[in-house]
């Protein structure tokens, strides 16, 4: 059974609700991750359960929506079992006016951008606190290998000192005082960057770092975000044509 929304997350639920709208039977379909995304994975269980989808399959971003999809009876495979997904939903940490967004608060970052590039359509879905006018506010996660990490984490404020940013600390991402661990076994690097004026440029710069694996800017990715709000309404964005 689907548990009750808080007040906090009755927009999460609202925006997961109506991206059911957009799934048919038979489709392969990436699941992301974070409360919104699970919310989502919760109502698709109880959606094909009720036999509003059949043969759906899903392919989960981390062992933690693996876990739930599972216990929400939803048929999982691979992603190269599946080869191509239909279309991916998930949630996001910030989302500007075209669409590009922040990822990477939950850590799954590098699968999410994985399986969201390896399918039709991506969704994104999320509270309406997270549509920003700039990307920024929300701390940028940076996916790094543990072998010489400090050496990286160096690398990446040279490359800090010149980007567009009006912030620039940054911060190994710590879970209960050691490094947090990624599904793929990287470390994270959290950037304080305040405002990003140049993403694109920001993005390249850092994925240059030969110990920078990937970065939480997802941009020209998501085709479409659905932003809930508290009383249960949504609105939903279409990221501009290419
Ligand atoms: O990118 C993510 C996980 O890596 C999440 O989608 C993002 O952090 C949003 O999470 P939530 O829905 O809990 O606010």
């Amino acid at each position: 059974m689907t548990k009750t929304p808080s007040a906090a997350d009755a927009g999460k639920r609202a925006a997961a609700l109506a991206a059911l709208d957009d799934v048919q039977s038979g489709m392969r379909l990436g699941l992301g991750t974070g409360s919104t995304a699970d919310w989502f994975v919760r109502l698709l269980g109880e959606a094909c359960g009720a036999g509003r989808f059949r043969d759906v399959v899903g392919v989960p971003t981390s062992l933690r929506t693996g876990e739930l999809a599972e216990r929400s009876g939803l048929r999982l495979t691979t992603l190269d079992d599946a080869g191509w997904l239909d279309l991916t939903v998930d949630g996001a940490d910030e989302v500007d006016p075209e669409l590009n967004l922040i990822k990477g608060g939950g850590g799954a970052l590098l699968q999410e951008k994985i399986v969201a590039c390896a399918s039709d359509r991506m969704i994104v879905i999320a509270d309406a606190s997270k549509s920003v006018d700039v990307l920024g506010a929300f701390p940028l996660p940076v996916e790094i290998v543990p072998f010489g990490w400090e050496t990286t984490k160096a690398l990446v404020e040279a490359v800090l000192a010149d980007a567009d940013v009006s912030g620039r600390e940054t911060a190994l991402r710590l879970a209960r005082d050691t490094p947090f661990i990624t599904d793929g076994g990287h470390m994270i690097l959290d950037l304080r960057l305040g405002r990003i004026g140049a993403p694109r440029r920001l993005a390249s710069e850092l994925v240059a770092i030969p110990g920078v694996i990937d970065t939480g800017l997802f941009l020209g990715v998501a085709d479409a975000a659905i932003f809930g709000r508290e009383d249960g309404g949504t609105e939903r964005r279409d990221a501009p044509k290419a």
